[in-house]
C-alpha cells in the first residue's frame, strides 16, 4: 500500500514570484504552514496570507543585503529531516520538518544580457540560499516535494487535498530540481570561463586549473590524411571575423588542412588594408601581394609563385571579382577561398566550379586578442597569440647605408608576412610582393638557400629586393648568400653574439640593415 504523505509545513523562497500568492492561498486553505524569506513572506502577506518569516523560526536576521537568508542549520536539518525519525534527536529544539519546498533561483541568466553590469554586480545574482536547499530537499525527497517551477503548482494542488504525492511523483520533481540547478551552473561556469579567458589575456594569469569552452561547428571530411576522422570546434563566444566564424557559400566538404591553411592565409591578410592577396599551402604562405585592386593583387600572388599556388588556399581582404572568379575557373586549380561577401554575378561564375570552397568572412578586422594553443601528448601549450604590431620607433638601423622609401615600404610589407611563415623563415620581397620564400627549414642558411633556388628557378628579379628573417641571422653566411642575388636590404630582430660580424658583412655588400628587437617564430 502507498504511504500516505500529508503536507503540513512548506519553505517558500522564490524570485519570480509568479503564481505564488493563488498557490499560497490554496496552501493555507488546506491547513499548510507557510515559512518564507523577507520578499516572499512580504508579498504572501500583503495579500492576506499567513506566512512565518524564516529569520523569526530561526531567530537570526537576513544579512549582507540577502547573501544570508536562509543558511542555517535549524533550516537545513528541517529539510534534510524526517520528522517520524529525527523529533527526539532535536527534542526541544524547535526543528520544523518541512514537507515541501518552493524555491526559484535569482535570474543569473537573464541578467547576463546586461552588457553594462560588471563582474561584482553579476556575482550577486548567483544563488547561494536557493540552491543549498534545492539540493538538500533533493537528498531528503522521501520526506520531501521538491517545487522549482511554477507551472508545477497547479500539479501538485491536485494532489494535496488528497494526501497522496506519490514516491515516483516525488522522485520526478526532484529530477526536476537537479536539472534545474544543473543547468543554472551551467551558465554561472560559462560566464566564469569568459572571465577566465580575459583574464588569461589581460594579467597574462595562466590559471591552475583551464578550463575551456568550445562547441561543435562541423564535422571535417577527414583529419590531416584520410584515415584520421576530425571535426572542427569553435570556441564561445564566437570569435567573429575568425575561420571558425566563417561561412560556407559553396564546395565540398572541408578538411583538417583546409582549415589551417585558411586560418593562415586569412590572419595573414587581415594584416593588410591595402587589396591584398595571400595564397597558402601546407600551412606556409607561398605568396603574398598587395595591389592597387585585388584582381591585380591576385594575379601578381599567382605570378609570384604559380607552380605553388596548385591547390592553394587564398584569402583576399576584399570581395572576390568578376575577373578573379573568370580566371579561376577558366584555368586554376583552387581548393579554398576565403573571401568578403561578393557579388552575386561572382556567384554564378563561381558556382560553375561547384567544387572550389568558399568561405565568407563578414568582418575582417576584429579587435580581438586571441589565446593560442598547441596540443602535445598528455597535454597542451597555452601562449598569446603572436599579434605583435609594427611599432617602428622600435627599429633600430644599424648598417651606414639606410633603406630608401621603397625599401621601407618592402620591409614593412615583409615583416607583417614573415610571422605568418614556419620558421626558420627568410622572405624575399620587393614592390610589395613576395618574390621567394624559405620556410620551415632547420637551419637559417638552408632557409636563405631555398629562397635563392626559388627565386632563380621562378625567374624573380631580386636586385634591389628586401630580405626578412623572422629571428636574428646567426652567421654572417646569410648575407653573402643574400648579395649573390642582389639583395639591397635586409630586416631581421638583431640579438646574436656575432650581430657586429653580420653588420660588418651588410656593410661590405652595401646592404641597408634594420633590426626589429621582435622575433617571430611560428612552430
Ligand atoms: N542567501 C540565502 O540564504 C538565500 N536563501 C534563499 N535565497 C534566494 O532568495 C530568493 C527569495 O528571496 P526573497 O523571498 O527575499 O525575495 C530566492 O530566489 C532564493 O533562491 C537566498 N539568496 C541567495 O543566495
Amino acid at each position: 500500500m502507498q504511504k500516505i504523505y500529508k503536507i503540513k509545513n512548506v519553505l517558500i523562497s522564490v524570485y519570480d514570484k509568479s503564481n505564488i500568492i493563488e498557490f499560497a492561498k490554496k496552501l493555507t486553505q488546506n491547513d499548510v504552514s507557510l515559512f518564507s524569506t523577507g520578499g516572499t513572506s512580504k508579498k504572501l502577506r500583503m495579500s492576506g496570507i499567513k506566512v512565518t518569516e524564516l529569520s523569526d523560526l530561526v531567530n537570526f536576521p537576513e544579512i549582507m543585503n540577502g547573501r544570508i537568508k536562509t543558511l542555517h542549520p535549524k533550516i537545513y536539518a528541517g529539510i534534510l529531516g524526517n520528522s517520524n525519525i529525527d523529533s527526539k534527536l532535536f527534542y526541544g529544539q524547535d526543528i520544523i520538518f518541512f514537507d515541501m519546498v518552493v524555491v526559484n533561483f535569482y535570474p543569473f541568466q537573464k541578467m547576463l544580457t546586461n552588457k553594462n553590469f560588471k563582474i561584482e554586480k553579476m556575482l550577486e545574482y548567483i544563488d547561494i540560499g536557493g540552491p543549498s536547499i534545492i539540493r538538500a530537499a533533493i537528498k531528503n525527497y522521501n520526506n520531501i516535494v521538491t517545487i522549482v517551477h511554477p507551472s508545477d503548482y497547479n500539479t501538485i494542488l491536485k494532489y494535496i487535498d488528497k494526501s497522496n504525492i506519490t514516491l515516483n511523483t516525488r522522485l520526478n520533481l526532484a529530477i526536476k530540481a537537479l536539472t534545474y540547478i544543473s543547468n543554472y551552473d551551467k551558465v554561472i561556469l560559462k560566464y566564469f570561463k569568459s572571465l577566465n579567458e580575459n583574464n588569461i589575456i589581460k594579467n597574462k594569469n595562466f590559471p591552475e586549473l583551464l578550463h575551456t569552452y568550445y562547441v561543435k561547428k562541423q564535422q571535417l571530411i577527414y583529419g590531416e590524411n584520410q584515415h584520421q576522422k576530425s571535426c572542427l570546434y569553435v570556441r564561445h563566444p564566437i570569435l567573429r571575423g575568425s575561420i571558425s566564424s566563417s561561412f560556407q557559400a559553396q564546395g565540398k566538404t572541408l578538411s583538417f588542412n583546409n582549415i589551417l591553411d585558411a586560418d593562415t592565409a586569412l590572419e595573414c591578410v587581415k594584416e593588410f588594408k591595402e587589396p591584398t592577396c595571400v595564397i597558402v599551402k601546407h600551412g606556409n604562405p607561398c605568396s603574398v601581394s598587395t595591389e592597387e585592386s585585388i584582381f591585380q593583387a591576385y594575379q601578381s600572388a599567382y605570378e609570384a609563385d604559380s607552380i605553388s599556388a596548385f591547390g592553394g588556399v587564398i584569402a583576399f581582404n576584399n570581395p572576390i571579382d568578376i575577373n578573379i572568379a573568370n580566371m579561376i575557373i577558366e584555368n586554376r586549380f583552387v581548393e579554398v577561398i576565403v573571401t568578403l561577401p561578393y557579388d552575386s554575378s561572382v556567384e554564378r561564375v563561381m558556382n560553375q566550379k561547384p567544387n572550389v570552397k568558399i568561405l565568407i568572412i563578414k568582418n575582417l578586422y576584429s579587435k580581438w586578442r586571441e589565446l593560442n594553443f598547441k596540443y602535445v601528448s598528455g597535454g597542451i601549450l597555452l601562449q598569446e597569440s603572436d599579434r605583435k604590431t609594427i611599432n617602428i620607433n622600435q627599429w633600430k638601423l644599424v648598417s651606414t647605408k639606410s633603406p630608401n622609401k621603397q625599401e621601407m615600404i618592402d620591409i614593412i610589407f615583409a615583416w607583417k608576412i614573415v610571422k605568418f611563415v614556419k620558421s626558420n623563415a627568410i622572405i624575399y620581397v620587393k614592390n610589395c610582393k613576395t618574390i621567394a620564400i624559405g620556410a620551415g627549414q632547420m637551419s637559417r642558411i638552408d632557409a636563405t638557400i631555398l629562397a635563392n633556388i626559388k627565386a632563380k628557378n621562378r625567374n624573380q628579379d631580386v636586385n634591389g629586393a628586401i630580405l626578412a628573417s623572422d629571428a636574428f641571422l646567426p652567421f654572417s653566411d646569410n648575407v653573402h648568400e643574400a648579395a649573390k642575388l642582389g639583395i639591397s636590404c635586409i630586416i631581421q630582430p638583431g640579438g646574436s653574439i656575432r650581430d657586429q660580424e653580420v653588420i660588418d658583412t651588410a656593410n661590405k655588400y652595401n646592404i641597408a640593415m634594420i633590426f626589429t628587437t621582435i622575433r617571430h617564430f611560428r612552430h
